[in-house]
């Protein structure tokens, strides 16, 4: 056997959502903050992504997280979440798989009932704390970056389904967010290839139409993933949404290829973008808690802990809370002479190539 790189990673899932988590291998990436890090990772060795989250190693559905070394002297430990198009700056259930991993393969001290640890992510700082029994993790709630609505009820043409409305709203990354009642659809366990190719038209036409980026860091533009919101059927949930992540490069000339996949989990990024954007409408309000049903029926809960602002824009503080589960443990090689160095994508599940 050959190796020119071997990475170890625990595999979870948050709520249906796969988080790969790297927990070895990786040679220390440079950068004055996560940030950073994380933009020299983009720049300088997008490989790694390409090479965990693609096939043979990978499918469209999974999420991968690398921990590095932090920055800011109050973290424990730096998160740079991969996924199938983007780096996102801060991602839910990536956030529940990593602190679950950290703390159940005892990377971190676990601490029962409560630990508490703070993670610094491109977005970045994120106060955890996770209620531990046992040796297992039972719950994880983080405190989420601001959270803010930048458009609310906007039209956008959307090719082949016509005019839409939509919000935009930031929760860790940017999202459009419209009702899927509007376009004659609901979020139901078989309606995934609908979701997805309406989500793809949507999040394209809305990045051509409606560009935004962050305040406070011009680098985060987006949207860059949509989430179509229904009724909820869950006991006690107060909304549903069927969040799609890319995973190729949408066409719209082409727009029944599948180009996505359903986040499997409520998204705790999306869940805090919804609450925002409730927010700004008088629908929620501070501590009144948010419980989110995601296509599975599976739910992350979320609260409003304090308003705030970003830049001239009215913002949330939220907290997310939800659940993690390891699934098994790997060593990924890369023997030399494999033909595919950074995994391959193919038509039949990941529509055209080029992500
Ligand atoms: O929970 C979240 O925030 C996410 N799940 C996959 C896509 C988003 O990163």
């Amino acid at each position: 056997m050959q190796i020119t790189r071997m990475i170890t990673a625990v595999d979870a899932h948050a709520g249906g959502e796969p988080g790969r988590v790297i927990t070895a291998g990786l040679p220390p990436i440079p950068g004055a903050s996560v940030y950073e890090k994380m933009r020299w990772l983009e720049a300088n060795d997008d490989g790694l992504r390409r090479l965990m989250l693609r096939e043979p190693r990978g499918y469209p559905a999974l999420c991968c997280n690398a921990l590095v070394a932090p920055s800011d002297p109050r973290a424990d430990i730096g998160l740079i979440i991969m996924e199938q198009t983007e780096y996102p700056p801060m991602s839910g259930s990536n956030t529940i798989c990593t602190v679950t991993v950290l703390l159940e393969t005892g990377i971190l001290p676990m601490v029962e009932p409560v630990t508490t640890l703070t993670l610094e992510t491109p977005a970045g700082l994120i106060a955890v704390e996770a209620k531990c029994a046992g040796g297992k993790v039972r719950a994880v709630r983080f405190e989420n970056v601001p959270a803010f609505a930048l458009h609310l009820d906007a039209e956008i043409d959307v090719p082949g389904h016509g005019r839409a409305r939509v919000d935009i709203a930031w929760g860790g990354m940017f999202y459009v967010i419209a009702d899927a009642a509007q376009f004659g659809l609901a979020i139901t366990p078989d309606a995934g290839g609908d979701l997805v190719r309406l989500s793809e038209a949507l999040r394209h036409a809305a990045a051509e139409q409606l560009p935004v980026a962050h305040p406070d860091n011009p680098g985060l533009t987006g949207p860059t993933i949509s989430q179509l919101t229904g009724p909820p059927t869950a006991p006690g949930a107060h909304g549903k949404n069927a969040v799609t992540v890319s995973s190729g490069v949408f066409d719209p000339a082409r727009p029944h290829l599948l180009t996505g996949v359903l986040d499997r989990s409520p998204c705790g990024t999306g869940t805090c973008a919804r609450m925002a954007v409730l927010h700004a409408r008088g629908e929620l309000g501070v501590g009144q808690d948010y419980v989110h049903e995601g296509p599975l029926g599976t739910t992350f809960t979320g609260r409003i802990l304090r308003e705030t602002t970003v830049g001239p824009n009215r913002a949330i503080v939220p907290t997310l809370e939800g659940q993690g589960w390891i699934t098994g443990t790997a060593n990924y090689m890369l023997d030399p002479s494999d033909p595919f160095p950074e995994g391959f994508t193919a038509s039949d599940l990941w529509g055209p190539s080029g992500a």
